[in-house]
Parts: C-alpha cells; structure tokens; sequence
C-alpha cells in the first residue's frame, strides 16, 4: 500500500483532550529487579524515578520487554534497543531479524534467494568472507546462525571461506569469546574435512573494531576495514584461539575492546584479505552497528576514512540495514516491513515532534522509534537533535553522559510550546551498564534520574503529561545470577559481572497536570510490553490509536 492510499486520520479520543505537551522519556537498559547490591538503579539515589513508583498501580506499572514481547525467537532472549524501540513506535510486534533469519535457515530459503544467488556467482574463482559479531547474544548476531550459514554455503559450492570475527562481552560474559571461537574452528574444521579451505581471518573487539554505530568514531570503522579488506593489524597470531586468549593477558582487556589482529601462515602474509572477485557477505542481522561497514563496503564514492584499495566484490548483508537507503542493495534476508508507525500517524495529526539523544543513541529515539527509517516524515512538524557523544572512551570514565544536555534541550523545547511530543532517550544506565563497572553505573543512574527530574519540572510549568519509561533491562542487574537468583561464582569464587541486558520488565509511569482526572492503567493487560505504549501515548495526545495496534494501557475512570 502506497502512503498516500494509508487513512491516516486517527478518530478523536472519545474522552482525553487534544493540545497537551507529551514528554516521551525512554531510559535506556533501565528494568525492574529485585533490590540488592548489584541493582544500580536500587543503590542509586533516583528521587524522581522513586516518586512516579509511587503512583503504582495507576500511574506506575511493569510491562515486558523481552522475548515473544518485542518479536524476538524465544522467552530466553533478552530486550534489546532496536526491538524495544521498534516495538514503543511502532504500536505491533513485529518478528524480529533473529526470527525471520532463524526461518530463513531452518526451511533452507536462504540458500534459494536473490541475495544468496548474487554472491554465489563468485564461489567458483573467489572467496567467500563473513564478517560480523560471534557470540550466542541474540542481539546483533546468534553463532548456531553462522554456524547453519557455514555449512549451507559449503553445501552451495562455497571453495574457499574466510571469517572475520568480532569478540562480544557486552551481550553474553566478558571472557567467553575464546570459547566462540573454539567453537568456530571447530565447525571450520568440519568445512575443511570437507575440502572448503575454510579459516579464521582476522579479528577485534566489536566496541574497538567494526561496530560503531551513528557515525559516532569512524576510527573503529577504519581498524576493521585494515585488518578485514587490506589484511594489515598491529597483531598477527596464526591461530585466532592464541590471539583471543594472548589479547586478553594484557591488563585491563576484555572481549569488548581487543585490539584488531589478522591471522597469518607461516611465512607471515595474511591468510584471508578480500581481494576482487571476492564474496562478503556481513552477517548480523540488526542494523545500526553495520551500516557504516556497509557503507564502505558498498558505495563508491565515500570519504570518511581512506580504504586504501577498494576490491571489485560481490557484497550482500544478513538483513537489509536501512529501507531507505536500500543498504545493502543485496541481502540474504528481507527485514520486518514495520509501516504505519507511531510517529507518521501523529504527524499526520498535526502533532509537532521534537525528538532528542546524544549519538551513541540518537538512532534509537529517531530511526528504530520510526520503524527502521532515517529522517523526519516531514521536517516542517518534526525536529530532531543529536548531542555528539564521546568518542574514543568507555562510558565508565564520564558516567554522566550527556544526560544532562539532552534533558536541557528537552526542557527548552517543552518550554518553547513549539513542539506536542518531545522524545528523549537517556542513555546512561544501558551505556555505562554495558562496562560492568557497578560504581560507575549507580553514578550514570543517578543522572538519567537528575534528567527525568528536569524532564518532569518543564512539564509541570506548561500544564502537560509525561510518560516515562525503558526500552529493556540492563543497570537493574549487574551479576550473572543461578537459577535461584543468587549470584553465580565462577571457578576462582568470583562473581561473574554481567554486561549485558536482561529479561527484566521495565517501569512505565505516566502523569503530570495535563493528565485528565480518572486516567489510569487499565487492569485487564496484565501482560502488557512495550508494543502497548504507543496506543496509551495517542490516546494522552487526543486520539484513538488505529485498531489493529496493542491495545492501550489506560483507561479513563468516570468520577
Ligand atoms: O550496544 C549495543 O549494540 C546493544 C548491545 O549489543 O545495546 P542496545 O540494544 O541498548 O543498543
Ligand atoms: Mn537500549
Ligand atoms: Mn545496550
């Protein structure tokens, strides 16, 4: 269906109002747990966040963030930003990368489509390179799924692999990543017992090498692209098992951040560059921490770093990264089609949108919020403004991020009463939680909490309505736990600190003067997730949310 064909008009409210300023406030990694020690959020001083809790159950509620919730494969996998993002503008839920590639391999599909078929052409003369995040996180990548995508391009005629790796920590245990790669071997060595010359190439930390995400360094970008395309790394270790576990001896190392290294033969040369005539395929499936790769990849004219050599290859990512932009023009598998969002409707509605993060997550609020689309619907109603983030550090260092800046220029804009939705996204608990280092992240808790407070107060003066809430778990919980909750010990009786998300619910509260007398959580959407949001924010702005969205959390009590 073509835009202009869509009924964007949305029915009047039958009992809110129109014409009230909604601050949206999303709080990255922020979930509820049980209170302990290894809760940040629970050992930091959050006065605002603790006084909406009090509004439970009508004003403060839980809803689900993770698995089947947000349209990803099972109830084991953890919430992430790009699902629970999709899912609060979006209004549905939408099977998610990691399903629609788990299908695409089970039924073999992948193996018989364009983007499959357009890479093939090179197996004959060429190798085939697969780049992209090894771990079982689930969030960027899954291994089981490179390991069906190895054995299915062996199958397919592939001669000659290579692998590029990109060590996690941040979605599954720091330290786990030489585990992942004794795994890879071993499945190289079953291609190799096949006869496919199949090996590990090069390698790095995804936070150091290849993963950056918004344009935010890309230095990052360039290291892999080195040790990737020109085979040049200032470590190289004929096995990429020693190089993970030597990398990791230095002081300090972890999965997150090793420095890049390329893998070589005996008489020192690069066992894997890519070369014209070669095959790459990138093999996450979610989006923002591969389009600037795909963009060097890809395009021909590109200027953000020199690629030194630029091979004639056949390129095809897991997903296409971005509709719009049609990035990659090959892939291996289609995206969710998510239309009909949250905020194009609004803006149809006459509601003017401000929308606001710093880099690192100014995609979050923008791009996934909008259904995997760069840019405003129409940039006379909309404005959106990215704070340039740090660079070049670990967000443990300066904890309080740019909350600060982003809750001014929500304020300012509030105040301004140019603007119906203003949208933050507070990045501090996900970011700093993601270091494992637990100070930090109580002090990063407290100043999403110090920016929620300023949030609120602008609220307060123009008479309007906030909704406040999270896009998945991560400061909440900061220690790998056994099945009974305790923290789990390793081998040596220490706690194992847990960089990731979780499987948390997250807090939605809403409130402010501009809410009418008798709104309040409905009782009957006990299992209520992100998805359910954004029919509650169109009914806060005046409107009927369209009849096939989640349904809204609230109702409006007659009294
Ligand atoms: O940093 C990221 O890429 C992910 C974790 O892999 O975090 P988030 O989903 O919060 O962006
Ligand atoms: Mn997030
Ligand atoms: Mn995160």
């Amino acid at each position: 269906m073509g835009s202009s064909e869509i009924a964007w008009k949305l029915a009047d409210h039958p009992k809110l109002p129109k014409g009230k300023t909604v601050a949206v406030v999303v709080l990255d990694g922020w979930g509820e747990a049980n209170p302990d020690k290894y809760n940040c959020i629970h050992v930091a001083e959050t006065p605002a966040m603790d006084s909406l809790k009090k509004g439970a159950p009508d004003r403060w509620r839980l809803v689900r963030a993770h698995g089947k919730a947000v349209g990803l494969p099972t109830e084991d996998d953890m919430g992430n930003s790009e699902v629970g993002h999709n899912a609060l503008g979006a209004g549905r839920i939408y099977a998610q990368g990691a399903k629609l590639v788990d299908l695409a391999l089970a039924s073999g599909k992948i193996f018989e489509g364009e983007g499959f078929n357009y890479i093939k052409e090179c197996f004959d003369q060429g190798t085939l390179h697969l780049i992209g995040l090894l771990s079982d996180g689930g969030v960027h990548s899954r291994l089981d799924q490179l390991q069906l995508l190895l054995k299915g391009a062996g199958e397919n005629g592939a001669k000659r692999i290579r692998v590029h790796i990109l060590t996690d920590g941040r979605d599954v245990l720091d330290g786990s990543s030489v585990g992942f790669v004794e795994a890879l071997e071993n499945d190289l060595l079953m291609l190799r017992e096949k006869g496919v010359d199949a090996q590990i190439a090069s390698g790095g930390g995804r936070m150091y090498v290849t993963m950056d995400r918004y344009e935010n360094d890309w230095g990052v970008v360039k290291r892999g692209w080195d040790a990737q395309v020109l085979g040049e790394a200032p470590h190289k270790f004929q096995s990429a098992v020693e190089a993970v576990k030597k990398l990791r001896e230095v002081p300090k190392a972890n999965d997150q951040y090793l420095p890049p290294f390329v893998i070589v033969d005996k008489s020192g040369k690069a066992v894997g560059p890519i070369v014209d005539g070669d095959a790459v395929v990138t093999f996450n499936f979610r989006a923002d921490r591969m389009v600037m790769l795909a963009k060097a990849l890809e395009y021909e004219d590109f200027d953000k770093f020199d690629r030194v050599r630029v091979p004639k290859i056949r390129y095809a990512g897991m997903l296409q990264y971005d509709g719009e932009l049609k990035l990659p023009s090959q892939y291996l598998v289609s995206p969710p089609e998510i239309e009909r969002t949250s905020g194009e409707y609004l803006v149809h509605n006459g509601i003017r949108t401000f929308a606001c993060s710093e880099t690192v997550k100014f995609g979050h609020v923008t791009f996934f919020w909008n259904g995997n689309r760069s840019g405003c619907f129409d940039p006379t109603m909309e404005e959106y403004v990215e704070i340039p983030s740090d660079s070049g550090i670990t967000f443990n260092v300066k904890p309080n991020m740019k909350a600060l800046e982003i809750a001014e220029k929500a304020r300012d804009a509030i105040l301004s009463r140019k603007f119906d939705q203003v949208r933050v996204n507070l990045p501090n608990g996900d970011m700093v939680g993601h270091t494992g280092d637990i100070e930090a992240t109580i002090v990063a808790c407290k100043a999403a909490d110090d920016a929620v407070k300023m949030i609120l107060d602008a609220i307060e003066q123009v008479g309007g309505i906030y909704v406040v809430t999270a896009d998945h778990g991560n400061a909440e919980d900061m220690v790998k736990r056994n099945k009974s909750g305790q923290p789990q010990l390793d081998k040596n009786g220490n706690i194992q600190i847990l960089t990731s998300h979780t499987l948390q619910p997250v807090p939605v509260a809403i409130g402010g003067p501009g809410l009418a007398p008798g709104v309040r959580f409905r009782k009957d959407v006990p299992s209520g997730g992100l998805a359910n949001i954004a029919a509650t924010v169109m009914n806060l702005h005046g409107f009927e949310a369209p009849s096939d969205y989640e349904p809204t959390l609230v109702e409006v009590a007659d009294n």
